[in-house]
């Protein structure tokens, strides 16, 4: 023992495998501030393209630089709609990304569907299904109508990423002649009796609302495939999506609405380690039963403008350092012990 006092553990010494930007709700709009539909919160709508400027010369500037961003839905307001700035607003803001000349992963949350069609969104640059892996993409993704908007990456050897769509049924964003619309107006409609849906006014579930979502059956198909290949293959996986799914990282009028059988199917797989999400501006964090770590990060689009909310998350062996700025606080989250015993 040498005692000196600037020796350094040796996990201290140790420098992350790779790291990546989060960013959550930026919301943009070329519009005075505003408040929530509940009045309680202010809406900071052109500060937050500032805060993604100051987040993203963060990110250059940092020692490593970030193998990817990853942007977890609402990246402009829905109120670009009705002032028909809604392409001029989302080029402003992917400008601003791409600055940083490294990928962008991006989630649809409402707000892309209140501007945008399924099928718009699915030719635009908010479509990042191409820096997935291909041969496991939903290959019928573009043409499809009822298709999903989820895919997969690996930043690292062992490492994965999994995009899920949490608008995969839903009445905002399907065409209303579609299957799956009909479905989800049925669902709705069944547990909110409001004549606006979008109100949770006197609901035991509130959030079965317009402005929320579930997950299909076929897209929770498809994500167990993809994660009993993970499990097989000993990887660590975390599964980012716009809505939250876990009821104490999260206000539950956010929740997506079949949270349960997605919570369900992670925790059967061992390889899930974390789920990141969006949509509840508040932000959250809670770490589930099995050991999952649930983060739901702060929206940028309620962040006072002299504050901040992204974070760089460093991915270790054994953990994950999420290094928080403004709103985020830091977190040392360390990776559920996995037996990988259902291969
Ligand atoms: N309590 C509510 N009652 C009725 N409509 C609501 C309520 N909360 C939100 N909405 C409506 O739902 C939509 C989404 O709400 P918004 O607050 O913009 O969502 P987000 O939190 O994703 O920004 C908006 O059209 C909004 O007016």
């Amino acid at each position: 023992m040498s005692g000196l006092p600037e020796e350094k553990s040796l996990d201290e010494c140790q420098e992350p495998l790779f790291t990546f930007g989060v960013i959550a709700d930026i919301q943009y709009a070329d519009k005075d501030d505003g408040y929530n539909y509940v009045k309680t919160r202010i809406r900071y709508y052109r500060s937050s393209l500032s805060l993604l400027q100051d987040a993203a010369q963060d990110w250059a500037s940092e020692p490593a630089q970030p193998a990817f961003i990853l942007q977890l839905g609402d990246i402009i307001d829905g109120f670009n709609a009705p002032l028909k700035t809604s392409e001029t607003s989302l080029a402003k803001v992917l400008a601003e990304f791409e600055k940083l000349k490294i990928p962008v992963h991006h989630i649809w949350g409402n707000h892309e569907f209140y501007n945008f069609s399924r099928k718009n969104l699915m030719e635009s640059q908010l479509n990042s299904a191409h820096l997935g892996e291909a041969e496991v993409t939903p290959a019928e993704g573009a043409s499809d109508p009822e298709s999903f908007y989820a895919y997969h990456f690996s930043p690292f050897p062992k490492f994965r990423l999994l995009l899920i769509d949490s608008y995969d049924l839903s009445v905002i964003g399907r065409d209303p002649t579609s299957h799956k619309y009909g479905k989800s107006l049925k669902v709705l409609k069944q547990k909110n009796k409001n004549a606006d849906l979008n109100s949770p006014a006197g609901l035991e579930d509130p959030r079965f609302v317009s402005f929320n979502g579930g997950v299909s059956n076929d897209q929770l198909n498809w994500i167990n495939s993809v994660l009993q290949t993970a499990d097989k293959n000993e990887e660590t996986v975390m599964v980012a999506g716009h809505l939250p799914i876990y009821p104490p990282s999260t206000d539950p009028i956010c929740l997506t609405w079949n949270f349960l059988e997605v919570l369900a199917l992670l925790q059967s797989h061992p390889s899930v380690v974390a789920y990141f999400s969006g949509h509840d501006h508040d932000g959250g964090y809670s770490q589930d039963t099995c050991g999952i770590h649930h983060i739901t990060f702060n929206g940028l689009i309620e962040t006072p403008p002299s504050s901040q909310a992204f974070a760089t998350m460093e991915i270790y062996e054994d953990r994950m350092e999420l290094q928080g700025r403004g709103l985020i606080p830091n977190r040392t989250l360390i990776y559920r012990t996995r037996q990988y015993t259902n291969m």
